[in-house]
């Protein structure tokens, strides 16, 4: 059993136009809405891969009820806590001829000092049956930047394991608390280094001063150049596979469901890394965000090869 907590639950809406036109007029080819946040992905292609997957979080209102009715069609169950705010929409537009990514997220809800209390009750009480967290997203307003520093400490107190997806001062008090695994992508971790860009010694020296710091999976996730990982034993690199791009949004999130499924399933991690790979890439051959098919994941896991460094 797997958990994966969204603490900023939205509806991810996507259009798709023909061009672009900004300051302009546009009419929408494709509507896709679904139940998203980072977490909820998560959640989405762990149960695409088979796995049994439970939901947590913040969700209120409207939007929150929509979520959970969204997410109840996929069979995914949910047990996010009731919060008086209003959940928000995500929306990705999809520009066909440019083949051009535009997103516009909504800040979320205001998170108050009970409802954050609820949420530590919550995972006290998950963490003494679920061996497996994703924690994943941006924090609502409202909550302190060592949200996720809490929450870990308590899943690893009662011995269970979490992976944390998420940036800024959330991630980097995060990653004091010595989660199992981490997955910052490029400008992620650029950001924590003060640095504008970064290049693959500034990822190697940082991943192995958090390997040794207690991290034991820094996954660097690069995009179309794929990905590096840091463990105890090693460096290790792998391209992305090539693939015909629709939509990267939620390439992230379905990599951390495939390095959780793998890792949860007991594969050895050079395994679970290719399959983090190869659900990110099929991810985006798709506009649904969150979105894999097993059969694909297999066929590109087969095509990844993964060097020591
Ligand atoms: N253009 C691409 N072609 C092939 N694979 C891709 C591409 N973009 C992403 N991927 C796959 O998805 C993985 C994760 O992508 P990326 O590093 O962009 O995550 P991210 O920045 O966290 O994304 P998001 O925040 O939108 O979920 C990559 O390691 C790679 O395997
Ligand atoms: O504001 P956050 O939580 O950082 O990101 C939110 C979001 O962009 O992330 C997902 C894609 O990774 C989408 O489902 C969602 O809209």
């Amino acid at each position: 059993m797997i958990t994966t907590i969204t603490l900023n639950a939205a509806i991810d809406q996507v259009y798709e136009v023909d061009s672009l036109a900004v300051g302009g007029t546009n009419r929408v080819s494709t509507i896709i809405q679904e139940a998203g946040g980072k977490g909820i992905n998560v959640a989405k292609v762990l149960k695409r891969s088979g796995a049994d997957v439970t939901v947590g979080g913040f969700a209120g209102g409207i939007n929150g009820e929509r979520i959970r009715q969204l997410l109840l069609k996929k069979s995914i169950p949910s047990e996010l806590i009731q919060v008086e705010g209003e959940s928000r929409v995500c929306l990705t537009v999809l520009d066909s001829k440019k083949s051009k990514v535009t997103e516009l997220l909504e800040s979320g809800p205001q998170i108050t000092k009970q409802e954050w209390q609820s949420m530590l009750n919550w995972i006290e009480d998950q963490s003494q049956s679920v061996k497996w967290f994703a924690l994943s997203g941006s924090l609502p307003k409202g909550l302190p930047t060592t949200a996720y520093a809490e929450l870990i400490d308590i899943i690893n107190a009662n011995g269970a394991k979490a992976i944390l997806d998420s940036s800024g001062d959330a991630l980097q008090n995060g990653i004091k608390a010595k989660p199992y695994a981490i997955k910052p992508n490029e400008f992620e971790i650029a950001t924590i280094l003060g640095k504008a860009t970064v290049n693959e010694t500034d990822l190697l020296d940082v991943g192995k001063r958090f390997v040794d710091d207690g991290v034991e999976h820094v996954c660097f996730s690069l995009g179309e150049k794929g990905a590096i990982f840091v463990n105890q034993e090693g460096y290790f690199k792998a391209d992305a596979p090539k693939v015909e791009v629709i939509n990267t949004v939620g390439s992230g999130d379905a990599f951390v469901g495939g390095l959780l499924y793998g890792l949860a399933n007991g594969e050895e991690p050079l395994i679970a890394y290719k399959r983090a790979l190869a659900c990110g890439s099929v991810n985006a051959m798709y506009s649904k965000i969150g979105f894999i098919d097993s059969q694909q994941v297999e066929e590109l896991m087969a095509q990844i090869t993964i060097i020591k460094l």
